[in-house]
């Protein structure tokens, strides 16, 4: 499936669901009433029903508001243009400031909107995604993690912690929603590229989410973003005075498991069809999880299986831009730098997908990768190998071409090796120096890759600048946060392409949602991965471009959506999702399946409000 079929899919229905998902056009549909359990002051108070100055007069007589809002009625347009010329005030005041003051700045007034009215953050959202993605996800998001106690005003989301033990299952009835579809789970152990933050790490749930619903379109009221506390091991959290969580070394071992298991049967309890994304554990923990919940609850780890995917699709992609079949994966030499959950993850479905390559036979033993961690490359004569690694791990003496030693350092690794694609999962800015890029330009592919996934912008392997200056223009290059292109001359671009898993774990959990699917199987992952790789045109991966512009998320959420449902009806996993039965979904074609992904979208429009009280 790995080629054609899955390109065919994905590209098929593109010009009738961007008419439907276009940001601009909103569907013509006219809202259903919503029923509020409120009136007056506390709808005011609700971001969920809140709509401040638009409120029409009918619904301030109904609901209670009369007096309580100024006078004018606003459209939602005026609404939405105040804010924007705010944002963009903000922009133009801010000009030659320090960067992160500004980024914060930037994240303030959208947080600020986000607590207030959710209907109009979440269009402003989805309108603007390429400049608000930056600020509500990576990198900003990462210095809101570590600035997270101070910049503290409301709180988002559930916090369970370990003094909760033996509480869990009734506290999940605190959460004021009937009804939960998606939930992002972290312990804060790693967050990003910057360590144990503790509970500061809530910020990266949230922003995951944020994306469920501008790209997704889950409905804003059916998520929940949750922190499990279980301690933190960072000495300078827990020495600083304004430190929200327990002050207290992590939790190891079966007392970490417990807390984690409780949260998870208090989940099923109370919302036995929620989807479970794991985000940001420390890898111990993230691996240990995985295989401990992946077969007993809908769930997934992004950091493993998402960044996965997304790291298949650019490497596939960097095949096709040196004008090969995809049948020549198997061959291509790839460096990884980072043997951490993403890098094993990463890893582990590239050979499956080697394994799987139409038309070609490879063995178990195939071994087309190079992997280095903090101790330099991992061979077989490593002491203590990582069983998890160790398939990949090289051998070491005369039968190894090029021959490479235990800890080789990364520049003699890419200089003997001359890889197609180097890799960078360190969460160490700056490792692919000069020398090492230098030494890419001497790969025997025509198009050298070099993915620098590590975030935020800070732990960056390199610059898209260093790339197309060192490496050379006929490069190929992808971050996890997001740089500019490079002009490269003679109006040439250098295209700095975004390789993050945002581009597949909305999809994932969309797919795995309206399939009602009982476990996320490694099928339905394949299918998602499969989907974004054939995504992008033949022209464009001539260019260099890897990806979809960021603008079209919401486009190539509703397509990976459909192909994990659709892998989840072929294997039998899905058992339907509201009024929509296994046989229905399993009845659906191809581009039946996306419109009806892209049809099952919430949309951020003013419903009118009905009162119940
Ligand atoms: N772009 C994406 O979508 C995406 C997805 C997941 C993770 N990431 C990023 O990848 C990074 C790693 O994440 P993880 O979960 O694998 O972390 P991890 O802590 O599990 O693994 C980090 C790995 O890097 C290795 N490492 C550290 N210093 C090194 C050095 N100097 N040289 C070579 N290797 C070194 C460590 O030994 C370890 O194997 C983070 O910065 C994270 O933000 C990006
Ligand atoms: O959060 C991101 O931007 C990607 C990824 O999940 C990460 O941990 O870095
Ligand atoms: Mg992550």
């Amino acid at each position: 499936m790995l080629a054609s079929a899955a390109r065919r899919s994905c590209r098929r229905s593109s010009s009738q669901i961007r008419r439907l998902l276009g940001s601009s056009a909103p569907p013509a549909v006219v809202p259903g009433p919503c029923i509020v359990p409120k009136r007056g002051n506390d709808i005011l108070n609700d971001p969920w029903y809140n709509k401040d100055t638009a409120f029409p007069t009918t619904e301030r007589d109904r609901l209670g508001l009369r007096g309580l809002l100024p006078p004018r009625v606003m459209s939602f347009k005026e609404q939405y243009e105040r804010f924007i010329n705010s944002y963009r005030s903000l922009e133009n005041n801010t000009r030659g400031e320090p960067e992160s003051m500004v980024a914060l700045a930037k994240w303030r007034i959208l947080n600020r909107l986000h607590d207030r009215n959710e209907t109009l953050y979440f269009r402003v959202l989805i309108d603007n995604i390429k400049d608000f993605a930056p600020v509500i996800y990576t990198p900003t998001v990462g210095l809101v993690c570590e600035n997270y106690s101070g910049l503290f005003r409301r709180p988002r989301g559930m916090y369970f912690s370990a003094n909760d033990k033996g509480e869990m299952m009734s506290m999940i009835y605190n959460w004021p929603a009937e009804k939960v579809d998606m939930i992002v789970v972290t312990d804060g152990s790693r967050i990003l590229g910057l360590g144990d933050l503790g509970v500061q790490g809530i910020g990266i749930p949230i922003g995951k989410l944020d994306l469920y619903v501008a790209a997704a379109g889950i409905n804003p009221q059916k998520v929940l973003p949750v922190m499990l506390d279980v301690g933190t091991n960072n000495k300078k959290l827990l020495e600083d005075k304004l430190y929200l969580g327990l002050r207290q070394p992590r939790l190891e071992g079966e007392e970490y498991l417990a807390i984690v298991d409780e949260f998870m049967e208090a989940v099923r309890a109370r919302w036995p069809k929620a989807v479970v994304q794991f985000e940001d554990f420390q890898m111990k923990w993230a691996f240990e999880t995985l295989e401990r919940y992946r077969n007993r609850f809908c769930t997934f780890n992004d950091d493993i299986q998402g960044t996965a995917g997304v790291a298949l699709a650019g490497l596939l992609g960097a095949v096709r831009a040196q004008g090969l079949p995809l049948q020549d994966f198997p061959n291509q030499k790839i460096v990884v730098v980072g043997a951490g959950s993403a890098g094993i993850g990463v890893l582990n479905m590239a050979k499956q997908a080697s394994l799987r390559m139409p038309g070609i036979h490879i063995t178990e033993g195939h071994n087309q990768f190079w992997v280095l961690d903090k101790d330099g490359l991992i061979t077989k004569a490593r002491e203590g190998l990582d069983p998890a690694v160790a398939g990949f791990a090289r051998g070491s003496g005369p039968d190894e071409i090029p021959d490479l030693q235990e800890g080789a350092s990364l520049v003699e690794v890419v200089k003997k090796v001359k890889p197609h694609a180097l890799l960078g999962l360190s969460g160490v800015g700056g490792i692919f120096n000069e020398e090492v890029l230098k030494a890419m330009k001497e790969s025997d592919s025509p198009r050298p890759a070099v993915f620098a996934m590590s975030n935020p912008t800070t732990k960056a392997e390199c610059t898209p600048d260093d790339v197309f200056k060192h490496v050379g223009e006929n490069a190929i290059f992808a971050s996890g946060s997001p740089f500019s292109n490079v002009a490269l001359g003679n109006g040439k671009t250098g295209y700095a392409n975004q390789a993050n898993n945002m581009y597949l774990f909305p999809g994932i959990g969309l797919g795995a949602l309206l399939s009602g699917a009982r476990i996320i199987s490694d099928g339905m992952l394949e299918a998602g991965a499969e989907c974004l790789a054939s995504y992008i045109t033949d022209d464009d991966i001539q260019k260099g471009i890897l990806f979809p512009p960021v603008s079209s998320i919401r486009h190539i959420t509703a397509q990976v959506g459909a192909a994990v449902l659709r892998a989840a009806v072929a294997e039998d996993l899905a058992e339907g999702c509201d009024d929509v039965g296994p046989k229905e979904l399993a009845s659906m074609s191809e581009l039946e399946t996306v419109d009806y992904v892209a049809r099952k979208m919430w949309y951020p429009i003013y419903s009118p409000l009905v009162s119940k009280k």
